[in-house]
C-alpha cells in the first residue's frame, strides 16, 4: 500500500492510472476506521482495480469544536487495517494540503435536503462535507466512489452535489454494518464506556420497533410510538423522523416505499446517528 501525503504525490500515482483505462474506487474516511470502513473497501475492490481511502477528519463540517478535538484519531491502526485489506493507496492530507490559501468551495444548492435532520441541527455541517468531497472528487477523479447509508443524509447530499457539480462518477451506497447488540458502527463508539455501549442499543431497537410498528400504523403514528419507546431511555433524543427517501420530507399519513427512520441521540456526550428502511419495497 503506498502513503500519499501531498496532491502533488497522489497526482503522480493516480495519472498513470487515468491514462491506462483503470477503474479507481475512492472511499474517503475521517478515519478510526472499523468494520463499517472496511466494508466500503470490499465493495470498491470488487468493482475497481485500485482503491484509494482517504483518512482527513475535515474540520470545516464540524459545528461543536469539542467534538472536533475528540474526535477519535488512531491512524496506525487505520494503516494496518488498510493494508491487512488490500487497500492500494491510502491518502492523509493535513488541513494546509486541502484548504490552501484562497480556497474557495464549490456552491450547491441544497435547499430541500439540507434544511432538516443533521442540516438543521449541525448547522454549516454539509456545507463543509461539500467543500470537502467535491474537493476530494475533483483530485482523486475515481470512477466510483463508496459512502455508508449509516449516513444516509450524506448520501443525498452527495448525489446532489454530483448532479449539481456534474462531476462524472458513480456513487455506491454501502449497507449499514452492525455490532452483534444491532449498534451502528461508528467511529464515535469508541468514545463510549461499556455501560453506554449497552445503553446505545436502545437506537437500533427503537428503529427494528418502528419497522414492526410501521406494517399496522401511519407515518405519524408510528412515529408517536418510537418517540414514546425512546423517552424511557437512558439517551437524550435529538431528532427521530421518518422520511421520503429522496425529498427527505416528513411522511404523516401516507407510506411511501423506501420511507426511512433517521435517528440522532445523545449517548452521555457522544451524539450518535442511525436510520432504518420502514417500509421495504415490495411491501407496497
Ligand atoms: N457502520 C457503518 N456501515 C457502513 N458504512 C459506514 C458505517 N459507519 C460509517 N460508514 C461510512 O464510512 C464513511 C466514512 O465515515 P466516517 O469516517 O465518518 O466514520 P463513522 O463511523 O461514520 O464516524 P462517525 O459517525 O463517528 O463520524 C462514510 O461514508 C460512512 O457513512
Ligand atoms: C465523507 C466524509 C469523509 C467527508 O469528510 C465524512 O463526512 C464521513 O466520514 O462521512
Ligand atoms: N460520518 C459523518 C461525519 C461527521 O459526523 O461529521
Amino acid at each position: 500500500m503506498v502513503k500519499l501525503h501531498s496532491i502533488k504525490e497522489l497526482e503522480d500515482q493516480l495519472q498513470p492510472l487515468r491514462e491506462k483505462g483503470y477503474k479507481v474506487g475512492f472511499v474517503p474516511t475521517m478515519g478510526a476506521l472499523h468494520e463499517g470502513h472496511i466494508s466500503l473497501i470490499k465493495q470498491a475492490k470488487l468493482e475497481c482495480d485500485h482503491v484509494i481511502v482517504s483518512i482527513f477528519v475535515n474540520p470545516t463540517q464540524f459545528n461543536n469544536p469539542k467534538d472536533l478535538e475528540q474526535y477519535p484519531r488512531t491512524e496506525s491502526e487505520d494503516i494496518a487495517l488498510l493494508r491487512q485489506n488490500g487497500c492500494d493507496f491510502v491518502f492523509l492530507p493535513s488541513v494546509s494540503e486541502m484548504y490552501p490559501e484562497g480556497h474557495k468551495a464549490e456552491k450547491v444548492d441544497l435547499d430541500h435536503i439540507e434544511n432538516t435532520m443533521e442540516g438543521k441541527h449541525r448547522p454549516g455541517h454539509f456545507d463543509g462535507v461539500v467543500n470537502i468531497v467535491s474537493r476530494f472528487f475533483r483530485l482523486v477523479q475515481p470512477t466510483k466512489a463508496y459512502f455508508g447509508r449509516k449516513d444516509f443524509q450524506q448520501v443525498a447530499v452527495v448525489v446532489e452535489m454530483v448532479k449539481q457539480l456534474k462531476i462524472p462518477l458513480e456513487i455506491v451506497v454501502v449497507e449499514t454494518m452492525r455490532n452483534p447488540s444491532g449498534l451502528a458502527m461508528s467511529s464515535r463508539n469508541l468514545r463510549l464506556s461499556e455501560q453506554e455501549l449497552e445503553q446505545a442499543v436502545v437506537i437500533s431497537q427503537v428503529l427494528h420497533k418502528g419497522q414492526a410498528w410501521a406494517k399496522t400504523y401511519s407515518p405519524a403514528n408510528t412515529l408517536g410510538k418510537m418517540k414514546r419507546y425512546f423517552e424511557d431511555s437512558a439517551l437524550k433524543l435529538e431528532y427521530l423522523q421518518i422520511v421520503h427517501p429522496e425529498t427527505l420530507n416528513d411522511l404523516n399519513q401516507y407510506w411511501v416505499p423506501g420511507a426511512t427512520a433517521c435517528i440522532a441521540a445523545f449517548c452521555g456526550e457522544v451524539r450518535l446517528i442511525d436510520n432504518m428502511e420502514l417500509v421495504p419495497l415490495e411491501e407496497n
